[in-house]
């Protein structure tokens, strides 16, 4: 797969575009269809997003919270087969240009797009003006085709960035593999605390999120995760520490079955179910034998799906 950030050029491309994030399993069978389409007639496949996201430019102050980093984007659509990504810069000044400007310079002019594959809710150019409909008729007098997909339903409900972010937001990490396709996974940096952990018997790597994720409630979530290639279970907790009197939010997870140094390592965050809210414990002992009991039932939580 190539990757461009400007000036990419090809020829008899069908093309999907948007925003992608999270790349929830409605996102992956637009790319599948875009992908299949294109092996059928062989032509090329191309995927053409923005960055940053274009509400942060256009409404700043209702920019969603991401889904996923650009790296785990990249690994997913990778992953689906299409040939080529176009990341075009998403400025103040390329949100003025009329759809009808935009598909003439970067899909035909520079792509020879004979298709266009988006969602049915898909819209480009000067203040969103360039609807699936509208696309439509401008295909007809430049020659491409477009087709929008409607959006895809699980148990009733459509699949959506929004319904996920909120099933984030409320705590249900273990629903939005229904709607993700996986779990939600925080791409991550290892940062030093305040080395207190290892005291209580519960090392924990805090975390520096590297995207500006949507995040679940503060308290304590079974997950998994990934260092080095290799997947651990843990114990992670996002809080601001009030049994230490600290109020700093911070993200630390206690990986089982580890030893070791990864300050600085880039490892990766699954949740998998929230177990409690955060507390304030009057002591250090009764933080510590909760601590315990957290680790109990994340495993037994971890058992339960590695058994399924
Ligand atoms: C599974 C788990 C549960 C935790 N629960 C709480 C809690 O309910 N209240 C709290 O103040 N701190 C909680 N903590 C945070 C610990 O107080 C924290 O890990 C400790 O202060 C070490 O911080 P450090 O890594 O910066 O040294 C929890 C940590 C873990 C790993
Ligand atoms: N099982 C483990 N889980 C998490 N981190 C561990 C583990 N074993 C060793 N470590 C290491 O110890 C560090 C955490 O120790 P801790 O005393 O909590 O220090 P800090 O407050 O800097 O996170 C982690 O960043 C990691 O490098």
């Amino acid at each position: 797969m190539e990757i461009y950030y400007n000036q990419a050029r090809n020829s008899n491309t069908i093309i999907t575009l948007g925003t992608f994030d999270g790349l929830h399993l409605g996102h992956q069978e637009i790319i599948k269809l875009t992908v299949n389409k294109a092996k059928k007639l062989d032509y090329n496949s191309a995927l053409f997003t923005f960055n940053p996201h274009p509400l942060k430019v256009v409404s700043p102050n209702n920019t969603p919270k991401s889904l996923m980093s650009w790296k785990q984007k990249r690994r997913v659509i990778e992953s689906l087969g299409i040939n080529q990504i176009i990341v075009k810069k998403f400025t103040e000044e390329f949100s003025r240009i009329p759809y009808e400007d935009f598909v003439l310079e970067y899909l035909l002019n520079r792509f020879s797009v004979k298709e266009i594959i988006v969602g049915e809710d898909f819209k480009c150019g000067y203040k969103g003006k360039g609807t699936p409909d509208r696309l439509k008729k401008l295909g007809e007098k430049l020659g491409f085709g477009v087709q929008a997909i409607p959006s895809i339903k699980f148990k009733n409900k459509e699949i959506g960035s929004t319904y996920i972010r909120n099933l984030i937001l409320e705590g249900r990490v273990d629903e939005v593999k229904e709607q993700l396709g996986r779990n939600f996974i925080l791409d991550c940096e290892v940062i030093k605390g305040d080395q207190r952990g290892r005291k209580l018997g519960f090392p924990t790597a805090n975390l520096h999120p590297l995207a500006d994720y949507v995040l679940p409630p503060l308290g304590v979530y079974a997950c998994k995760v990934r260092v080095k290639d290799k997947i651990y279970g843990g114990a992670v907790h996002l809080g601001l520490i009030p049994t230490f009197n600290k109020n700093k939010f911070s993200i630390e997870v206690y990986i089982f079955d580890f030893s070791g140094n990864i300050y600085g390592e880039r490892i990766e965050l699954e949740f998998i179910k929230r177990i409690r809210g955060e507390e304030n414990f009057k002591t250090v002992e009764e933080l510590i034998s909760r601590m315990k009991e957290d680790v109990r039932l994340s495993k037994i939580i971890l058992d339960k799906i590695d058994s399924l």
